[in-house]
């Protein structure tokens, strides 16, 4: 896997924003969450004047062979079909980026579908899914270099159109499969916990999902290794995602999380580079049924509970017009100095 060079941002910065945020003519505190992310997006970008450009989702989509072992409510084929969907505007990533004035880059990184030329769409595709994990591992160390590379390639291209912000979704049948045992490994919880509806089990359904992914574990016989686990159960789009977020970091841009298949890739992330945490900020909880537990895992504190468990980055663009207001606040707001506003609580 290729090297980055991820810092800490800098926190000499934190007591000059705290100072400056205090000033404004409210009562010390009484912003909340807001002062916590005009403080976090601030020590990013080492500024009292901290500015959101740009605004970018980008979707990496691939398929996952283990879809023929019956793990996921919907049918394989959604994947490639909602690419269609994506470019012509109609889905819900699609109001979303136009709501918040979000672009929106389309990524296949291993859809099992012949796009020939499809106008708008990134074409990056390394094999047509993935590998049945139940029997063999989902991708070959050069094919996991390879997804991470990508999602560094796009990340930096974003970056050079002066983005600043940004937040990474997916699209792929049978991706909670790989979430919920990717999740296991790394967090120590039990798989029975890490396991869900996807995009609409029943409980018979949950049932039969676990006792696959159970048993493909159980015949796991890797090294263990984090990147070894990462590449036997892995997606391509969610292994492009790690390689994204950590570019992001090595670029000192915010990341917004999405939900529960891109909390898993954070906390794959930051296996590698624990550092990349500073620059995230946690959109949402969702519904799906292991995301406040890792969450809780990572000490994450998402900004919205709204039932969400669609992906594509739905919910991490909900919460930007949050992130939006903090940023507004420590550079609109009076101080109590220009306002003649008596500071009356010091
Ligand atoms: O992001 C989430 O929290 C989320 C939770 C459940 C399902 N999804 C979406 O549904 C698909 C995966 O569900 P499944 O049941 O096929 O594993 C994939 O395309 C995801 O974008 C997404
Ligand atoms: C229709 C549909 C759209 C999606 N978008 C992300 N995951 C999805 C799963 C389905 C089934």
């Amino acid at each position: 896997m290729q090297k980055f060079n991820i810092q800490s941002p800098d926190t000499t910065i934190v007591p000059l924003l705290i100072d400056k945020i205090n000033n404004l003519t409210k009562p010390k505190g009484s912003l909340g969450r807001l002062e916590e992310l005009a403080v976090q997006v601030g020590r990013i970008q080492q500024t009292l004047s901290p500015a959101l450009h740009k605004p970018q989702n980008i979707i990496f989509a691939a398929d996952h062979g283990i879809v023929k072992e019956g793990v996921s409510f919907s049918a394989p084929e959604v994947t490639a079909q909602a690419i269609p969907n994506f470019l012509k505007g109609g889905a819900g990533i699609n109001m979303f980026c136009r709501q918040h004035g979000f672009l929106l880059k389309i990524v296949d990184c291993g859809v099992n579908y012949d796009y020939k030329d499809l106008p708008g769409l990134i074409d990056r595709k390394i094999r047509k899914g993935t590998r049945n994990y139940l029997y063999e591992a989902a991708m070959t160390p050069e094919e996991f270099d390879q997804a991470i590379g990508i999602g560094a390639e796009i990340t930096e291209q974003i970056y050079r159109e002066g983005t600043n912000i940004l937040s990474f979704g997916e699209m792929g049948i049978a991706n909670t499969s790989t979430s919920s045992i990717w999740m296991h490994y790394l967090t120590g919880i039990p798989l029975a916990q890490c396991v869900g509806a996807g995009s609409g089990l029943d409980n018979a359904g949950i049932q039969h999902k676990y006792k696959v992914l159970k048993q493909a574990v159980d015949r796991y016989k890797g090294s263990g290794e984090v990147t070894d686990i990462l590449r036997y159960f892995g997606g391509y789009e969610m292994v492009a995602a790690i390689g994204g977020m950590l570019k992001a970091a090595e670029l000192k841009m915010v990341i917004i999380i999405d939900g529960f298949i891109m909390t898993n890739c954070i906390l794959a992330a930051r296996q590698f580079y624990p550092e990349v945490l500073d620059y995230c900020i946690f959109g949402h909880c969702g519904d799906e049924y292991g995301h406040k537990m890792v969450l809780e895992y990572l000490n994450a504190r998402p900004l919205l509970s709204l039932g969400l468990r669609l992906g594509e980055g739905t919910g991490a663009i909900c919460a930007y017009p949050i992130i939006d207001s903090a940023i507004r606040m420590i550079n609109e707001m009076n101080d109590f100095k220009k306002a003649a506003v008596t500071k009356y609580f010091d």
